[in-house]
């Protein structure tokens, strides 16, 4: 796993929201399908038609060890754009998971499967496969733009993306955000009431 992996997987999604100032955080409606997920790494995207899915396929068969597959399924939520069939090939690679604007379905399956899912939710219908669909172009999912390359980290807070380019200095900003919030906390909950007044006092003076 890259390093850049590992120091991302080491920190909330909220730290690293509060770095980017918010502006890449995918839509709250897109959700962990169960709440112990965490994933970090780069974005290969799809495209897909509505209600198709040939081309998540083409996206797990050229995406690396370590990758996120984003997928732009328009918002459907009729047909899946995967179930535990596909989600299995992708953990065979290496792929660490999926995030997309639509749904999944074989849920039971899926959570036992265990891999990572963040997605509108579930449905019975399988997708079409007729083909279609473009891998690796820009896409927008969740309100917010996605060049392949990105990197992406979610959790149980939701999904945020960073823009190539810009993973060393989120990271150091996010870093820096995290020890702020937990020497925050470390203050205000040091002594009880006593602390928590002193500090509610300290910050409404602000
Ligand atoms: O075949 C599909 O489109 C989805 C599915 O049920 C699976 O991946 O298990
Ligand atoms: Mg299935």
């Amino acid at each position: 796993m890259s390093n850049l992996i590992e120091k991302f997987l080491a920190i909330p999604t909220t730290a690293i929201s509060d770095a980017t100032g918010g502006h890449t955080n995918l839509d709250a409606k897109i959700k962990p399908l169960s709440d112990h997920y965490k994933i970090a790494g780069r974005a290969v995207t799809v495209r897909l038609p509505d209600g198709e899915n040939k081309a998540v396929l083409e996206a797990i068969s050229i995406a690396q060890k370590g990758d996120i597959i984003v997928i732009d399924a328009k918002g459907n939520t009729n047909r899946a754009v995967a179930g535990d069939f596909v989600a299995s090939l992708a953990k065979g690679l290496g792929i660490q998971g999926f995030v997309v604007n639509g749904v999944i379905r074989d849920i039971a399956a899926m959570r036992e499967l265990d891999f990572p899912i963040f997605a509108l939710g579930t449905t019975v219908a399988s997708g079409n496969k007729h083909g279609g669909g473009k891998v690796n172009v820009p896409i927008a999912i969740g309100g917010v733009s996605v060049q392949p390359g990105d990197f992406i980290v979610g959790d149980v807070d939701g999904v945020v993306v960073i823009p190539q380019g810009e993973e060393e200095e989120i990271l150091k900003k996010a870093e820096e955000k995290l020890a702020k919030d937990e020497a925050r906390e470390k203050e205000a909950l040091a002594n009880g009431e006593e602390s928590i007044r002193k500090y509610l006092e300290k910050a409404l003076a602000k």
